[in-house]
């Protein structure tokens, strides 16, 4: 069998604290709350000239950019269908049934997911990191999985194809 790389990278600064609320077991939805999310990257593929798969700081800044465009934010669903997100000049109002919640529109950020859940937190991710470094890192490599940790050591995990 053929030797396998990858790298893994995962750092301090890749903590991003945030607010969210998921629904689950149909119509229970939680209150609002917030974690200290930590993140894992790694990418799997062939060696290079350089006899890296991928140089990890240009993974690691690409992480970083994420981390920090969701650090201190409100995350909400753009695609749930009972959590309802509109907003007008200012504010980003939030409805869930017979529950509504404002914020000014600079502390939300709307991801394109059904559920504010680690995974799917963790293939947004996945999906920005990839398209971020896809013309820096070329199309040899295989996949990239993310890794985002809500509560010490409750990991959600998104592997993504490198080809989209
Ligand atoms: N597979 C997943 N399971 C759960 C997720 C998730 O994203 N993926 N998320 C949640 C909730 O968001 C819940 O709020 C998790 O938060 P946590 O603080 O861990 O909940 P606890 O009740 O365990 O909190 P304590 O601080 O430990 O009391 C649930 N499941």
């Amino acid at each position: 069998m053929s030797a396998t790389f990858r790298v893994d990278v995962t750092k301090e600064q890749f903590v991003f604290s945030a607010a969210h609320f998921i629904t689950f077991a149909g119509d229970i939805c939680e209150r609002i709350h917030g974690h200290n999310y930590g993140v894992r990257v790694s990418v799997e593929g062939p060696l290079d000239e350089n006899r890296y798969v991928v140089d990890f700081i240009a993974l690691r800044d690409a992480v970083l950019k994420e981390t920090q465009r969701l650090d201190h934010h409100v995350i909400l669903p753009s695609d749930h269908a009972e959590i309802i997100v509109t907003q007008d000049e200012t504010e980003t109002t939030c409805r869930f049934r017979e529950r509504r919640w404002v914020f000014p529109n600079e502390d939300c950020i709307l991801l394109p997911v059904i559920n504010t859940t680690a995974e799917e937190i963790a293939r947004v991710i996945a999906e920005t990191v990839r398209e971020q470094t896809q013309e820096q890192f070329g199309d040899a490599l295989n996949w990239i999985e993310v890794a985002v940790d809500e509560n010490c050591g409750q990991w959600g995990v998104c592997r993504l194809p490198w080809k989209a």
